[in-house]
C-alpha cells in the first residue's frame, strides 16, 4: 500500500532521513516509533507529499507521490502533530470544507460530515466553533478532517497527545474500526502502551534510518520474534508464552524449575505459581510440544501454556538492547 524506496531527506545542514526503504502492507496498522528527532514526522510529511525528498521514491496505492500528489491526496488522510483548525468556521463547516477540498462530491458532503461526526462523537458539537472546544474535542475535529473523504491510508502524528484516558480509549476503538473497514494506518506515538492495543506492525526508526520493521502476529494478539531481532530464520523463530504452574511448596522446587527451564529465554520468572512465567518458546508446534514433554517429564506441574503478546514497550527495549550489545563494524575493523 505504501512503498518507500531509498528515501533521503535533508533540512539545511541536516540529513533527517538517510536511505529509508520500507513496504507498508494494505490493511495494516503500523506503529511508527523512535526517539525524539528520529525522523518520524519528516517521514510522514514525505509520504503525505508535503516535503520534497532529496532523492528516493514513494508510492501510495501504486501512485507516485512525487508525480501525482493530488491523486495521492484523495487516497490519503494526514493529521500533523501541530494541526490547525479554522477558528472562524463551525465544526460543521470545518468538516465540510475538508470534504470539498479533498474531492468529495457536493451532494455527498452533508452525509459524510454526519457520518464522521457520529463516529467521532462530534454530532452535538457541529454548530460550535473550535475556540469553544476542549483540546480533546479539537483533536477529534482534526481527525474528522483527516478521514472525512474516506481515505484508504491514514497518517497520524501523535494523535493522542493531550487526550484523557477515556478519549484515548475511544480513539483506539476508532482506529480498530477504521482498520476493520479496510483502512491502512500509520500512527506515531511515544506512548507505546497506547499503540499496543491496535497495531499490527512496528516500524522503528533512529537517526533517519530504519532500525526494525516487524509484524505482530494475529493482528498483535500473539507475536513471533527471534531471540536476536532481525537475525532469525523461520526455523528458529520464537514466540512469547505464559506458562502457569501449580503452586508447589517443596523446598527445592525453585532449583528444580530453574534447572528444567535452562536453555530457554525467560522474560519473567516466578516459582511461586502466583503469576505466569513468561518465556520464549519455539514458534513451531512440534518443537514446542517436544519442549513441553521434557518439562513435564522433569516433574514440573504444568497447569497451562498460552501464547501471549509481548508489550511494545518490552519489544522496543529488547530491540534497543540488541542494538547496544552489537559490536559496530568499525570496532571489528580495528581489531588486530
Ligand atoms: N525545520 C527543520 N529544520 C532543520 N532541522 C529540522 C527541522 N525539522 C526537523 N529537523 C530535524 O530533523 C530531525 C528529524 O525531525 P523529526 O521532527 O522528523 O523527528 P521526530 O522523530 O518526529 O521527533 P519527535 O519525536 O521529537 O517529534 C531532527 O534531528 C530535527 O532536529
Amino acid at each position: 500500500m505504501i512503498e518507500v524506496s531509498q528515501l533521503v531527506f535533508e533540512y539545511p545542514g541536516h540529513r533527517a532521513l538517510d536511505g529509508i526503504s520500507v513496504s507498508i502492507p494494505a490493511g495494516s496498522v503500523t506503529a511508527l516509533v523512535g526517539p525524539n528527532g528520529a525522523g518520524k514526522s519528516t517521514l510522514m510529511r514525505c509520504i503525505a507529499g508535503l516535503d520534497q525528498p532529496l532523492s528516493g521514491h514513494i508510492r501510495v496505492k501504486g501512485l507516485s507521490v512525487e508525480d501525482q500528489p493530488r491523486e495521492v491526496h484523495r487516497h490519503l488522510g494526514y493529521l500533523s502533530d501541530f494541526y490547525g483548525l479554522y477558528d472562524r468556521l463551525t465544526v460543521d463547516r470545518c468538516l465540510q470544507y475538508s470534504a470539498l477540498s479533498m474531492g468529495v462530491a457536493e451532494g455527498q458532503v452533508a452525509a459524510r460530515v454526519q457520518q464522521v461526526a457520529a463516529q467521532l462523537g462530534l454530532s452535538e458539537l457541529l454548530q460550535r466553533y473550535p475556540t469553544e472546544l476542549s483540546r480533546g474535542q479539537r483533536q477529534r475535529v482534526a481527525i474528522g478532517q483527516a478521514i472525512v473523504h474516506q481515505p484508504s491510508v491514514l497518517l497520524l502524528d501523535e494523535p493522542a497527545s493531550g487526550l484523557d484516558p477515556d478519549a484515548r480509549s475511544s480513539l483506539s476503538q476508532l482506529f480498530r474500526l477504521l482498520q476493520a473497514q479496510g483502512m491502512t494506518l500509520v500512527v506515531s506515538s511515544h506512548i507505546l502502551s497506547e499503540l499496543d492495543e491496535y497495531c499490527t506492525h512496528i516500524l522503528s526508526i533512529r537517526n533517519g534510518r530504519i532500525e526494525s520493521h516487524e509484524a505482530l502476529q494475529d493482528g498483535g494478539m500473539a507475536q513471533t520474534t527471534s531471540a536476536t531481532p532481525g537475525m532469525a530464520t523461520a526455523a528458529d523463530s520464537l514466540a512469547l508464552y505464559a506458562l502457569e504452574i501449580v503452586p508447589t511448596v517443596a523446598a527445592d522446587f525453585e532449583a528444580q524449575l530453574r534447572q528444567a527451564l535452562q536453555g530457554t529465554t525467560v522474560q519473567d520468572f516466578d516459582a511461586t505459581g502466583k503469576r505466569p512465567i513468561q518465556l520464549w518458546l519455539p514458534a513451531t508446534n512440534s518443537a514446542r510440544a517436544a519442549w513441553l514433554t521434557r518439562l513435564v517429564q522433569a516433574g514440573i506441574p504444568v497447569a497451562a501454556l498460552a501464547p501471549m503478546r509481548e508489550r511494545l514497550q518490552d519489544r522496543y527495549a529488547r530491540t534497543a538492547q540488541a542494538r547496544d550489545t552489537q559490536i559496530p563494524d568499525h570496532v571489528n575493523q580495528e581489531l588486530p
